[in-house]
């Protein structure tokens, strides 16, 4: 039995990783792909059939009864699509990748290795450098002692297609770029989800795609360094042994050990001379981990799938 899916903004960075998931997924059938710059043309990447992107309004996605419904606009859009998906109270499930409803308490937040699975049909995907911080801190939360900041770097692939400075080949050119370095959306999402205290600074940089991210974590007092570190590398091996998509290694995660892949790494554990800060970082593909193939996981886990169905050949 196929998962009936329609794509909306389908052309964008995200839509194209989620279309090529989308076409390995043994139970996810693409029905319908908005775009209304490519709309009428093939969807080269789909190769389960032949499929062409469409304009899709509200009305038109609802006409098409779909199971799932994949919001992959830009941040703002997604209200006109579940506002009448909700009116018409069909069942379709609705998983949104942007940050419209990351803090609405009525949708399912889904970061699987952090939060426990609820069954929802109102999913939101968690922000790609959000991801990471939750992944870097969420092992020693209940160890932590005051304000944690996060060093954050992306390629310019997290800017999205439409143009802006962010991701502009002339001003990134042999350059980084430091940008909302208050309030960004990202330490809102993460102090609200984690409920604690944190500070975070975003950078782009010239290469297309990947994060890295350190965190520093100032921890409550341990009773010796060594214990310290052993304690909380035992937390880390633990939390993330039985998570197959996030691999924990002593040495500091690189990003290029995640570009193109599904999944994140956390490593670099270091503490402070005397234990009092942990510094930890993660990498991960913000299109992917950050975006599609972690939307792919909370699709598989909301029509209770593998958690991996899709997502295992790399
Ligand atoms: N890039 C990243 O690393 C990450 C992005 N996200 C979030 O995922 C979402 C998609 O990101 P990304 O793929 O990078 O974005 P893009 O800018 O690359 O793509 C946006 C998509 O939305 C469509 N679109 C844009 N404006 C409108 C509109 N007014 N009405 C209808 N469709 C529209 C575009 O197609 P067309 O113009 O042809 O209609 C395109 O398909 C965003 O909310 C982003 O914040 C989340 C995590 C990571
Ligand atoms: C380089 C860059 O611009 N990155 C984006 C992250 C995009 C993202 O995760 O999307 P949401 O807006 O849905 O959270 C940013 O910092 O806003």
């Amino acid at each position: 039995m196929s998962i009936k899916t329609v794509l909306i903004g389908a052309r964008g960075y995200v839509g194209a990783e989620l279309i090529s998931i989308i076409s390995r997924h043994s139970k996810l059938e693409l029905i319908a792909a908005s775009s209304r710059e490519l709309d009428g043309q093939r969807v080269s990447q789909y190769s389960k059939s032949e499929l062409y992107y469409q304009n899709l309004n509200p009305q038109e996605v609802v006409a098409l009864s779909p199971d799932l419904v994949i919001l992959a606009l830009p941040n703002g859009l997604a209200k006109s699509f579940v506002d009448l998906i909700d009116d018409e109270s069909i069942s379709t499930t609705i998983i949104d990748l942007s940050a419209d409803y990351r803090f609405d308490p009525n949708w399912h937040y889904g970061l699987p290795e952090v939060y426990s699975h609820k069954v929802s049909k109102r999913i939101s995907n968690p922000g790609c450098y959000a991801t990471a911080m939750q992944l870097c801190v969420a092992p020693v939360q209940d160890l932590v002692a005051g304000r944690i900041s996060c060093f954050g770097i992306s390629g310019y692939s997290g800017a999205g297609t439409s143009p802006s400075d962010k991701n502009n080949p002339e001003l990134l050119r042999d350059n980084i770029m430091p940008y909302s370095l208050a309030n960004h959306l990202h330490e809102q999402e993460v102090t609200h989800h984690l409920g604690l205290d944190i500070k975070f600074s975003p950078h782009v940089a010239q290469y297309f795609r990947g994060i890295c991210l350190t965190a520093h974590i100032p921890l409550k007092k341990p009773t010796s360094l060594s214990e310290a570190f052993k304690a909380v590398e035992h937390r880390y091996a633990e939390h993330y042994k039985k998570n197959e998509l996030i691999q924990f290694q002593a040495k500091p995660a690189q990003i290029s050990q995640v570009v193109n892949q599904y999944g994140a790494v956390v490593g670099g554990l270091t503490l402070s001379g005397d234990g009092s800060h942990l510094a930890v970082t993660c990498t991960l593909d913000n299109l992917l981990k950050g975006a599609a193939s972690q939307a792919v996981q909370n699709i598989n886990l909301a029509f209770e799938l593998p958690q991996l169905e899709g997502l295992s050949t790399q």
